[in-house]
């Protein structure tokens, strides 16, 4: 507290050296005083976990005055900041990055090492935060760091669930689901805000009161209130000041136990309900892109959104005595659909509490709120039926109702006898039971709707929304993802970011196009030699992974190729297995043939429900076993399937990949984000024209892309003209022969007919035109084996990838929503500056 020459007392954010100071010593000190005052151990009874709660809270120490005074500095200069929100944060584990982030992951290293500790055995101990399905939620993830990193004010806001998304088990073969207690170990990098807590109504009903004004007003009433506590997790940015704050919802009952009801001696009533309002932050539904129509998915949905806009206006208000400057101080992104309502509940308060007329509250509303798609898929389009949204949000279906009233009314002045076209744009999907279509309330409700790659925005304007698109084409727009450089290819490839840094000093880790740079070195065989040996090694550490859970050992000289992802059939993982079976058979048939010998690695999850997936997980793992055990086959082929694919495990494997496998139906894949990650570390795509695939081909040249298949608009045609598989069938024989060994059982001995359903479907539907794209796969697979064989060719389409994958940074997508969509300006933080 220091006193000013005005006499006012100034609050100075105080760091005092020895807790934070930035020396070997220091840290190893603090990490001392951590592990003695913090876990209550010293350095002979620690565990490596008390290692890992001790070093993270000495990292945290030395970031919470950047915290503070981030949002010290945000406050004092009025900064619009964005509300990121999202139902999945796949964050990954925290304590490496944060370590890279402050500068000081080496000074870690040396200063456990000099305590006989190793800080990549401590960081094992971490356990990811599996708060996401997939792509989505890693894509929040990195946007939020590339925010921080750019110095951009920015909040995310969620859901703080029990249990992420579930650890797979393969049993036999088939993937098993376990629950995923990550906060079992407890969490050091969460700070719970209880003064911030929220109540959040449900159910209830809804009455008019007419006022003496003759105003009327709509209150919601005999609701039930839940709790939401915010715990906060920090969000730095790659060596600058900024810490922003990733605000996670957590459930809790409002009121310990209902007496009334516990007194009426009904206690498991009473403590279903309290375990009922705390169910809602349970657990992640693992669905994938498909829509959940589960009531409490509903309800986790209302509750984090109910949550963050009510401590969006609270901080609003607390810095301004107006709303009528919201959409300049606040920018809302809706991450898909999943937190659409927030259109509905923004007006509720905006009308309800703030008592501001509706069409000014609208107004507010549709500036401040930008929508993003992230998928096609039909069955992945939320509509919740409005029995359940009456029962359980009956004033927040009544604005839905009054929202659609006024929008069809806007329809109707450009369309005035086009029924049809208002059926099809209305919100509310009439039929046996109506519906509420939450992307229609989310574009009605936003002044920006974005894809997440090109050809994606194109199909949402042309095919998903193209009533929409003729209304208010301005709205659409595109946003290609990108991915964080810092975690995927500084914290999880330091060998090549060496090799980078050594020839092009380290900008590239702040500004990926500065890799260009490394062009330049395309044909220095020192940079060749070291880009081909930092594969190797880092094939190596993918090898020790697969060698300690499966028992073998893969031939490093094989091309590791890699299909992760999660599973579904139009990432079409089926297509990858047949050409594997389909290189058995010739390798069986011709065992003098001369291919290169592959090692197939395969991971990711299959919702819990989705069956066809497991049966496909079941498939890769039963040929797996034949294979992997065919004396004739030896190494040439290996097939392997790791389980329980998530982020960490992604940052092992990703580096260690020759190939990636970038193979979905085109027109399927709105963007794809590991392709990107492998690219980024030196592998070469093996892909069809779709998503993200098409900019990546276009941005590392064609010559250094494994093309393959129908493009997305010849798809259409052929399933306009009535696709029939068959017809591939029969004129590809390996296709044939593949498939029939499949229906044989050769397989499946112990059930022959198990996977009857998968060559059934391919027979008969072949949804995801498999055997349209079979043989164009085996041929640019033929290519792929022909390359490899060609070292030099090879590591010259390597740093052609490398040189040219900068735009796929999401510092370059988060730098196009700023400037385009939440018109958001860096707010440096200066640790001197007193408020
Ligand atoms: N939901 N969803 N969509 C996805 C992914 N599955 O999470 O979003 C990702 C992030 O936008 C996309 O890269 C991916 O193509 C798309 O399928």
């Amino acid at each position: 507290r220091r006193p000013m020459a005005d006499g006012t007392i100034q609050e100075v954010v105080q760091n005092h050296s020895s807790r934070v100071g930035m020396t070997p010593e220091d840290l190893e000190q603090s990490v001392l005083e951590h592990l003695f005052y913090t876990c209550g151990k010293d350095l002979r009874s620690a565990t490596p976990l008390d290692v890992y709660r001790a070093i993270s809270h000495a990292t945290r120490d030395r970031l919470v005055h950047r915290w503070l005074q981030s949002k010290r500095t945000y406050f004092h200069h009025e900064a619009k900041r964005v509300c990121y929100l999202s139902a999945e944060f796949l964050i990954g584990r925290a304590l490496a990055q944060n370590l890279l982030n402050l500068g000081i992951y080496h000074l870690a290293e040396t200063s456990l090492d000099h305590r006989g500790l190793t800080l990549k055995d401590i960081l094992e101990e971490e356990l990811d935060p599996g708060l996401g399905n997939g792509g989505l939620g890693r894509l929040a993830a990195c946007f939020m760091e590339s925010l921080a990193t750019l110095q951009y004010p920015a909040y995310g806001y969620g859901i703080r669930y029990e249990f992420g998304i579930f650890d797979q088990e393969i049993a036999n073969g088939w993937q098993v689901e376990r629950g995923d207690d990550w906060l079992r170990r407890g969490n050091p990098w969460e700070v719970p805000r209880h003064e911030l807590s929220v109540g959040v109504n449900f159910y209830g009903r809804v009455e008019a009161r007419v006022h003496v004004d003759g105003t009327k007003s709509m209150h919601w009433v005999d609701t039930q209130t839940v709790i939401g506590v915010p715990y906060d997790t920090p969000i730095l940015g790659y060596q600058n000041n900024t810490v922003n704050t990733l605000r996670l919802w957590s459930a809790k009952a409002s009121k310990e136990f209902n007496f009334s009801v516990f007194n009426d001696g009904d206690y498991r009533r009473a403590v279903e309900e309290k375990a009922l309002s705390e169910s809602i932050s349970k657990v992640l539904y693992p669905n994938d892109e498909s829509a959940e129509g589960k009531e409490l998915r509903l309800k986790q949905q209302y509750f984090f959104v109910a949550c963050s806009i009510a401590d969006i206006i609270r901080r609003h208000k607390k810095r301004f005595d107006t709303l009528d400057n919201l959409p300049d101080q606040i920018a809302i992104q809706l991450n898909d659909t999943h937190p659409a309502i927030a259109v509905a509940e923004l007006m509720r308060v905006l009308i309800d509490e703030e008592s501001i007329a509706w069409e000014k509250a609208w107004e507010l509303t549709k500036a401040a709120t930008g929508f993003t798609n992230h998928t096609l898929l039909p069955e992945a389009l939320e509509k919740w039926p409005v029995p359940m949204f009456e029962r359980l949000l009956p004033r927040i279906l009544q604005i839905i109702y009054e929202i659609n009233r006024r929008f069809l009314l806007e329809v109707h002045v450009k369309w005035p006898n086009d029924d049809e076209r208002k059926r099809r744009l209305s919100i509310i999907e009439e039929g046996p039971v109506k519906h509420v279509r939450m992307a229609h309330l989310a574009v009605v409700g936003s002044h920006s709707v974005n894809g997440v790659a090109e050809l994606h925005s194109e199909l949402v304007c042309t095919q998903l929304m193209p009533d929409f698109h003729d209304m208010w084409p301005q709205r659409f727009n595109n946003k290609t993802n990108g991915v964080t450089p810092r975690r995927w290819l500084l914290q999880c490839n330091p060998d090549l970011s060496e090799a980078l840094t050594e020839r092009i000093s380290d900008g590239w880790a702040r500004d990926l196009s500065e890799l260009t740079k490394i062009l330049e070195y395309k044909d220095d065989t020192e940079f060749r030699a070291e880009v081909r040996a930092i594969k190797r090694k880092n094939k190596e550490r993918l090898a020790k992974v697969i060698e300690s859970r499966h028992g073998f050992k893969p031939n490093l000289d094989s091309i590791f190729d890699v299909q992760v992802k999660r599973l579904h059939e139009y990432k079409r993982q089926l297509l990858n297995c047949l050409h594997i079976i389909a290189l058995y058979q010739d390798m069986k048939e011709n065992p003098e043939s001369d291919r290169a010998p592959r090692t197939f690695i395969f991971g990711g999850k299959a919702a819990p429900g989705y069956m066809m997936a497991k049966l496909h997980i079941k498939l890769i793992n039963d040929v797996a076993d034949i294979i992997n055990h065919d004396p004739a086959i030896r190494d040439r082929i290996k097939v392997v399937f790791l389980s329980n694919y998530n982020v960490s495990l992604a940052e092992i494997i990703i580096p260690g990949a020759d190939i990636s496998e970038q193979i979905s139906m085109a027109g399927k894949e709105a963007s794809g984000t590991g392709n990107m990650k492998f690219a980024m570390n030196g592998a070469l795509t093996v892909g069809t024209l779709d998503g993200a695939n098409i900019e990546i081909r276009e941005e590392v040249g064609a010559e250094n892309f494994f093309l393959f298949g129908l493009k997305a608009d010849e798809v259409r045609g052929l399933k306009g003209s009535g696709y029939n598989p068959n017809h591939y069938i029969e004129r590809s024989p390996r296709l044939r022969r593949a498939l029939d060994l499949i229906a044989s059982g050769f397989f499946s001995p112990d059930d022959p007919s198990r996977f009857q359903p998968v060559v059934n479907e391919l027979r008969n539907l072949d949804t995801y035109m498999l055997c349209a794209d079979f043989d164009d796969y085996f041929r640019a697979q033929f290519e792929v084996d022909q390359c490899y064989r060609d070292p030099e060719n090879w590591t010259s389409k390597v740093i052609e990838n490398l040189g040219n994958i900068g735009k796929f940074s999401s510092d370059r997508t988060i730098e196009q929503y700023c400037k385009e969509i939440w018109n958001l300006t860096p707010c440096p933080i200066d640790l001197t500056e007193s408020f």
